[in-house]
């Protein structure tokens, strides 16, 4: 049977995540109220501005009902902004005109930066190797992994992860910025942990289908 996934329509990018997931063969179903999360076997998280995703999520009660399930192993995906959505610990969360900070919904045991990569003009595309990719079913084992398209569009970069936290990619130092130490590393921006996966960029922009392939293979037990 198809899997029902659902994506977080509050904000962001979610038609062309409904679009991947369909294409995929997946029931894909746009997600607003905590009701609508109740029949889903995985919800993806879509890039947009994780401060009004949080802010919306609270208002309509979908944060409250998505962090019981997500600590009860529900698989999400979460890109760019669903990526800072899920973490534990966001390195330099805005505040609101009350002076509360930003919050997320948590699940990965990680730390991660906002706009570390820089503003939109310094939005960047790169090819990178991601672990995983090559036992889906649409690869064949016998040719090497083609490297994802990745574009980067105001992205956070995880600064440490816990132990529970598999690296799935990092962005070599040679195309990231000087850090605030006056240092260029590789930059983790891609990451699995349990059910939870999340990336710092956005595979479904360019046509990439194998993130979104992943995480079906996670839903159903076969990642
Ligand atoms: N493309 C994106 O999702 C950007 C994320 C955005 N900078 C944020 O903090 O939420």
């Amino acid at each position: 049977m198809a899997p029902r996934i659902g994506v977080l329509a509050l904000q962001g990018d979610v038609r062309e995540h409904l679009a991947a997931l369909d294409s995929l063969g997946a029931l894909a179903l746009p997600v607003k109220s905590p009701r609508e999360l109740a029949d889903l076997d995985g919800l993806v998280i879509p890039g947009g501005e994780s401060t009004v995703i949080d802010k919306l999520s609270r208002m309509y009660g979908v944060a409250e009902v998505l962090k019981a399930r997500i600590a009860d192993g529900f698989p999400v995906y979460g890109s760019c902004a669903g990526m800072i959505m899920l973490a534990d610990t966001i390195a330099d969360p805005t505040s609101n005109l009350k002076g509360e900070p930003q919050q997320s919904f948590g699940g990965i045991d990680m730390v991660v930066k906002r706009n570390a990569f820089g503003r939109q003009v310094d939005s960047f595309e790169v090819d990178l190797a991601i672990r995983g990719l090559e036992s889906l079913p649409s690869q064949d084992p016998n040719r090497v992994t083609a490297p994802v398209r990745a574009a980067f569009i105001r992205a956070p970069w995880v600064e440490s992860v816990g132990e529970s936290v598999q690296v799935l990619a990092k962005v070599p130092a040679e195309n990231t910025p000087l850090g605030a130490d006056g240092l260029r590393v590789d930059r983790i921006v891609a990451v699995r942990s349990g059910n939870l996966l999340a990336t710092s960029f956005h595979p479904e922009v360019g046509g990439e289908r194998r993130i979104h392939e992943l995480f079906i293979q996670m839903i159903r037990g076969d990642a």
